[in-house]
């Protein structure tokens, strides 16, 4: 499954246009990026209002940015009080690939998700690690599909570490590759 993202972007705004091949189902998401913008914008409602879908964005290093969901996710709710349908919410923790530098700690982020009936995700923008499975995971809840495991497991990045055995007491040293192993880290 490949997203192709089109359109044009501004400064503040971008409008992207992702089509998904799933199975038999295509589906098209027509994604708006606001971050950056301050929650006081003036126009910000104006593209919250009447969205099926919302993925609130933070960096699991940075808990300042956890701290602001809460004011996002009001704004949210609020924008779309007078819509026919509250949009489904994603939770999702960014930048996994630096898990050693994380300051939001994981209770915290399924807490959050619990008590406000979110959909809970963790992605890394920079490798690619479950980005798509998160559209996919969304676009599912929109559309009342459930997604089974075996789809869910096909949608996320799996990185390959290579094993080396080192001998014991003699450091690091170069190992014919024959001896090594390949494992996978999910
Ligand atoms: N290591 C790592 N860095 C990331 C990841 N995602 C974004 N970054 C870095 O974080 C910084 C901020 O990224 P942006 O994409 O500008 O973040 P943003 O929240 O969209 O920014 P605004 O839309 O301007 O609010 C950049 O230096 C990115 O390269 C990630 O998954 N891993």
């Amino acid at each position: 499954m490949v997203f192709s993202a089109v359109l044009n972007s501004t400064e503040i705004i971008c409008n992207r246009v992702f089509t998904g091949i799933e199975g038999n189902l295509n589906v098209t998401l027509q994604v708006w990026d606001i971050g950056g913008q301050t929650i006081g914008g003036k126009m910000l409602d104006k593209y919250i209002y009447g969205a099926q879908g919302v993925l609130l964005v933070y960096d699991i290093t940075n808990s300042q940015s956890f701290e602001n969901l809460e004011d996002w996710l009001n704004m949210v709710r609020k924008a779309n009080e007078e819509s026919d349908t509250q949009p489904a919410i994603s939770l999702i923790g960014n930048k996994i690939d630096l898990e050693h530098m994380r300051t939001v700690k994981m209770e915290k982020h399924q807490r959050f998700c619990q008590e406000n009936g979110l959909i809970s995700q963790f992605v890394s923008a920079k490798t690619g690690d479950s980005v798509f499975l998160c559209f996919q995971r969304l676009a599912a809840e929109v559309l009342g599909i459930k997604l089974n495991k075996a789809e869910m497991e096909q949608s996320q990045h799996i990185v390959k570490a290579e094993l080396v055995d080192y001998p014991q007491d003699e450091g690091p040293i170069r190992q014919e590759t024959n001896q090594s192993k390949i494992c996978s880290v999910q």
